[in-house]
């Protein structure tokens, strides 16, 4: 099937397609458009044309839109989380929870809207001021949105950013993963029939590497909503001179696992948060930092949980399946044979077929193998064995990245003290690090982003407050 991108409320071919195969078998899935700049161009101007009229509705206007959305993307399901599956060998239950969990951060989204009212503030409260001085704040849209998604989520990490941008007001171009631009269509097409209006909502498509540089520097561009790799979100916050950003990147979250932790819970959770989707999340954990003392035990509870995960195809829900790419698989095989040449110990069988990688779990690596910094994204797993608190605290903050972290302690105190000491947007106590509930925060620091999400700091991130001054 040739996929069309919807450019002003219309569906567009263009010259040049991309074919889009699965990462299971090679089976050709569809082709997407490569879009010309010319075409981004039109695109572009659709969206500001149609802001006008967008920002001029209600909140209850837009939200009616959202929900309607909503329930689309919930009937079809079944349709789109096949796709996904295949698209980006996801899980199929996964695949169908992503859509549904999309579903819900979008009605989310529109019920969130309705609550950003602004607030009426005096002059009194402060001492030069006077309290004849009144200000209405309200908060306006930032005007055109360039969302810009990441194959792992092609259809939560796009409506994460779609949804909150147009409850807020502004309208957006969408940039899919070309890994999961189909995915990405599907959902477009999901706005279209809940009847967005023309230009409101527009997809382009086509390879970041041809059109990405474009689209950021793109004069219509007000705000750029990315999530995706380090260098390239670096490089958006260079090109993107004065306007505001919001980049969700890269992470290393560790596990940090002290003596008294519950070893058996620990390891559960280490596991679940480190392999699902094959390591492919931005949030999963991916190096453990325990204290000597439990080490070999956490360490023998982990390599029996990663033995109970199946590998194979997502259509049979296989826990490990074929990574994105032939590229990730080779990065991710390189990491391996360092930690194994610098003498880490692999708990479990080594082995490749393909893209398909077997889990992994290195126990004692050091900090002179790349395993210990470097990001997989990818079912490795480096356990890395410490003497003290800070100690662990030293090595989790020394990481270029700086998303989440994973404390295992029945020391509520100690944790967050531990809490406190890291250098992470967001802490779990006793659970696996992970973005949702998508209403939380959620935000990474140094190399791992700027700027927060989560639906309702997503909505405040892409509007601006205006104030109105009056005396009486
Ligand atoms: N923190 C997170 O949530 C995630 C982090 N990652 C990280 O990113 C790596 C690769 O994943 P991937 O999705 O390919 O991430 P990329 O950073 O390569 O791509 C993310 C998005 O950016 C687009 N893009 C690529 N080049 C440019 C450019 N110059 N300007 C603007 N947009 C561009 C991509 O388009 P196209 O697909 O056409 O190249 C895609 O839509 C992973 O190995 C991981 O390290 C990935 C996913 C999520
Ligand atoms: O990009 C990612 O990997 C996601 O933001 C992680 O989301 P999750 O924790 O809900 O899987």
């Amino acid at each position: 099937m040739n996929y069309q991108n919807l450019v002003n409320g219309e569906w567009k071919d263009s010259k040049n397609t991309i074919t889009i195969y699965s990462p299971i078998n090679g089976e050709e899935l569809g082709t997407v458009p490569a879009m010309s700049r010319e075409e981004v161009d039109f695109a572009m101007e659709s969206a500001r044309k149609a802001l006008p009229a967008w920002r001029a509705l209600s909140a209850v206007e837009r939200a009616a839109y959202l929900n309607k959305a909503a329930d689309i993307l919930e009937r079809d399901k079944d349709k789109i989380g096949e796709n996904l599956a295949k698209e980006v060998a996801k899980g199929i239950k996964a695949a169908i929870s992503e859509v549904v969990r999309t579903a819900d951060l979008i009605r989310y989204a529109a019920e969130e809207g309705l609550r950003i009212t602004g607030e009426f503030v005096n002059g009194g409260g402060f001492e030069a001021g006077s309290k004849r001085k009144y200000g209405a704040v309200k908060r306006e849209p930032v005007g055109v949105v360039l969302a810009i998604a990441p194959f792992n989520y092609p259809v939560n990490l796009s409506a994460s950013k779609i949804a909150p941008a147009l409850i807020g007001g502004n309208v957006v171009i969408f940039k899919p993963p070309t890994q999961g631009s189909i995915s990405g269509l599907l959902l477009t097409q999901v706005f279209a029939e809940a009847g967005i209006p023309a230009g409101v909502f527009n997809s382009v498509t086509g390879k970041g590497s041809e059109i990405g540089d474009y689209l950021i520097e793109h004069k219509e561009v007000n705000f750029i909503n990315f999530t995706g790799s380090t260098p390239i979100g670096e490089k958006i916050g260079k090109l993107a001179g004065m306007r505001p950003i919001m980049l969700e990147l890269g992470g290393k979250d560790a596990g940090i696992v002290l003596e008294d932790a519950d070893l058996e819970k620990a390891a559960k959770n280490i596991v679940a948060g480190a392999f699902s989707y094959s390591g492919q999340r931005c949030t999963a954990i991916k190096r453990v930092l325990v204290m000597d003392f439990v080490a070999d035990k956490l360490a023998s509870l982990i390599k029996a949980e990663v033995e109970k995960l199946t590998v194979g195809d997502p259509f049979d829900n296989a826990d490990i399946t074929t990574v994105i790419d032939t590229p990730s698989a080779d990065f991710i095989e390189g990491l391996i044979k360092d930690a194994q040449e610098k003498g880490a110990k692999a708990l479990t069988t080594v082995k490749r077929e393909k893209n398909l990688i077997w889990p992994v779990v290195f126990d004692n690596v050091t900090t002179d193998m790349r395993i210990a910094w470097e990001e997989p994204f990818g079912p490795v797993l480096p356990i890395i064995r410490v003497k003290s608190v800070d100690e662990a605290v030293e090595i989790a903050n020394k990481s270029e990245y700086g998303l989440q972290s994973a404390v295992f302690t029945k020391n509520f105190p100690l944790a967050f003290e531990i809490a406190e000491k890291l250098e992470v947007g967001t802490v779990h106590i006793n659970n696996k690090t992970q973005r949702g509930p998508d209403s939380f925060p959620f935000l990474g620091i140094k190399g791992s982003g700027a700027g927060v999400q989560g639906i309702k700091y997503s909505i405040e991130s892409m509007t601006r407050v205006k104030s109105i001054v009056f005396d009486i």
